[in-house]
């Protein structure tokens, strides 16, 4: 079967139906891996997002009426569904994505987490009585669907980034206009799909493929109609985005980049460390919003665990996400990987040294080698940005309060990690983490029952937890009064 035969949805959907884009205009998606054109796909533009809003406007009062339990049994019947395609969902999204296949699977029973964990959450809109001032008055609150929301999402996790945003959105009743990432469209298209098959109503799930990421964005940031922005990428466009939402008072969640510390204490337990930092650093090829980003080894361990790394590392097989046994995909295209050669080639001018690695890996055009960089410095480029790629850059401390500084020196607070096994140090050092997660002696963090996002320019909000459904609620407070007998 040739990567053109993925049976996938091309078209957007919108109001329940597959629809071509207005202007017959169309964009192809390719597989990162083998830069093969996998799909042609609607591109769609200011008359697609006008219709979907209109339909998600139509659609929300009905789907906000429907009791708590037959919203729950759709999204449950809908997580069913993702998960009995699973296979096929791990094929289109390792083909557009280029992350290898168990990963991609991993993924879709990330996303459909969410999905389970919000059908439940959906029957928990509780709302309070509150003592009244008088005795001929009554108070109370209530907790409403904010409306028709918007959520525009990243390529890294295509499907697990817009499950996330839709499994909480419909939970609270609330309608959805989605807007994929350009290089990754497929994923939505095959969960909206699969939403029509689950019964979730015309006009509820709406999705736009497009390579006009402007024109639908300030679409759905200017309407009057769309009362939230749900958004998951850069701290960039994030700002944009905040700016545009400004104008007409929108709810805002913000889930925008990271530049991850990874602290690794003399007192460590190494090898946990070094698979802690495997699984954080080299998931998605790196291409994690919660990667490791700057990894702080104490001086006295830093030979040692280097070694440790190292001898990880050179297990790893790179190859196309098809082969078996494959862990390190490509990146996503041609400037990801020109970044990352970037901040490599500017480390080793600045006195880095490359351990291993370093380059593009013969596997593919697209395809990077897993790079191991020590002597990195806090003031390097490399430690100042996200590097987004299979890189591990290596510091060196001395002491806690120096280390903790360190890693509190960014712009960014999502994730944070740190390997102790002194209880004290273990608290003291998650306190003072200026970030909204922090891992102790554990790599792999994320997971539906816990609050994720982040501070400072990482974004405002939470997803995931019995937290992550407020973002899509109003508050109503009602004064009952002339009660008196
Ligand atoms: N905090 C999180 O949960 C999280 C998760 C995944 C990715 N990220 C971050 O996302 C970044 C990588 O993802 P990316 O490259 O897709 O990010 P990106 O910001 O370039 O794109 C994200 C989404 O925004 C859209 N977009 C781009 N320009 C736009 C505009 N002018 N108007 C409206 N929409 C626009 C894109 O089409 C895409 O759908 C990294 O910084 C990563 O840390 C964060
Ligand atoms: O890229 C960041 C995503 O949020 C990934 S995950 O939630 O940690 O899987």
């Amino acid at each position: 079967m040739s990567d053109r035969d993925i049976q996938c949805p091309v078209k957007a959907y919108i109001d329940g139906r597959w629809s071509d884009a207005s202007d017959g205009h169309t964009f192809d998606v390719t597989n990162p891996a083998t830069g093969e054109i996998i799909a042609t796909v609607a591109d769609c533009g200011v008359t697609e997002t006008r219709r979907a809003i209109a339909a998600a406007g139509a659609a929300q009062k009905a789907w906000a009426g429907w009791t708590a339990n037959d919203r729950a049994n759709a999204l449950r019947h809908w997580r069913d569904l993702m998960v009995a395609h699973a296979d096929r969902l791990a094929r289109i999204l390792m083909l557009e994505n280029g992350k290898p296949l168990t990963e991609a699977r991993g993924e879709i029973l990330y996303g459909a987490s969410y999905l389970e964990w919000f059908a439940e959450e959906t029957r928990r809109i509780y709302g309070e009585v509150i003592p009244a001032p008088a005795s001929d008055k009554r108070v109370v609150v209530i907790r409403q669907p904010v409306g028709v929301c918007a959520a525009i999402t990243p390529w890294n996790f295509p499907n697990a980034m817009l499950a996330r945003k839709a499994a909480a959105a419909l939970a609270a009743g609330c309608t959805l206009v989605a807007k994929p990432a350009e290089d990754t469209p497929l994923s939505a298209l095959i969960m909206a799909e699969l939403a029509g098959e689950a019964g979730i109503p015309d006009g509820v799930f709406n999705v736009l493929p497009t390579s006009r990421p402007a024109d639908v964005g300030g679409e759905l940031t200017s309407s009057e109609t769309v009362r939230k922005i749900s958004f998951t990428g850069s701290t960039e466009i994030g700002r944009l985005l905040l700016g545009q939402a400004a104008g007409t008072i929108k709810k805002v969640s913000m889930e925008l980049g990271g530049n991850a510390p990874f602290i690794v204490f003399d007192d460590a337990d190494l090898d946990a460390a070094a698979d802690g930092l495997m699984a954080s650093k080299f998931r998605n090829a790196g291409q994690t919003c919660v990667c490791a980003n700057r990894i702080f080894v104490h001086a006295k361990v830093m030979d040692a665990f280097a070694e440790k790394v190292l001898d990880r590392v050179a297990m790893l097989k790179v190859a196309d996400g098809n082969v078996a046994g494959a862990e390190i995909g490509p990146l996503i295209n041609e400037e990801a990987v020109k970044k990352v050669e970037r901040l490599v080639g500017a480390a080793g001018t600045a006195g880095a040294r490359l351990v291993t690695g370093g380059q593009r890996h013969d596997a593919g055009r697209l395809f990077y080698q897993p790079t191991i960089l020590s002597g990195v410095t806090p003031s390097m480029d490399i430690a100042r940005e996200e590097i987004f790629g299979p890189v591990a850059a290596m510091i060196a401390f001395d002491k806690e309060d120096d280390v903790v500084a360190m890693a509190n020196d960014t712009p960014y607070g999502l994730a944070a990690y740190a390997y102790t096994r002194d209880l004290g140090r273990a608290w003291r050092v998650s306190e003072a983490l200026e970030y909204g997660m922090v891992g102790i002696n554990e790599g792999a963090i994320s997971n539906a029952a816990a609050p994720f996002g982040g501070v400072k320019q990482s974004g405002m909000g939470r997803e995931g937890s019995h937290h992550g459904i407020d973002d899509y609620l109003e508050l109503k407070y009602i004064m009952m009064g002339g009660l008196g007998a």
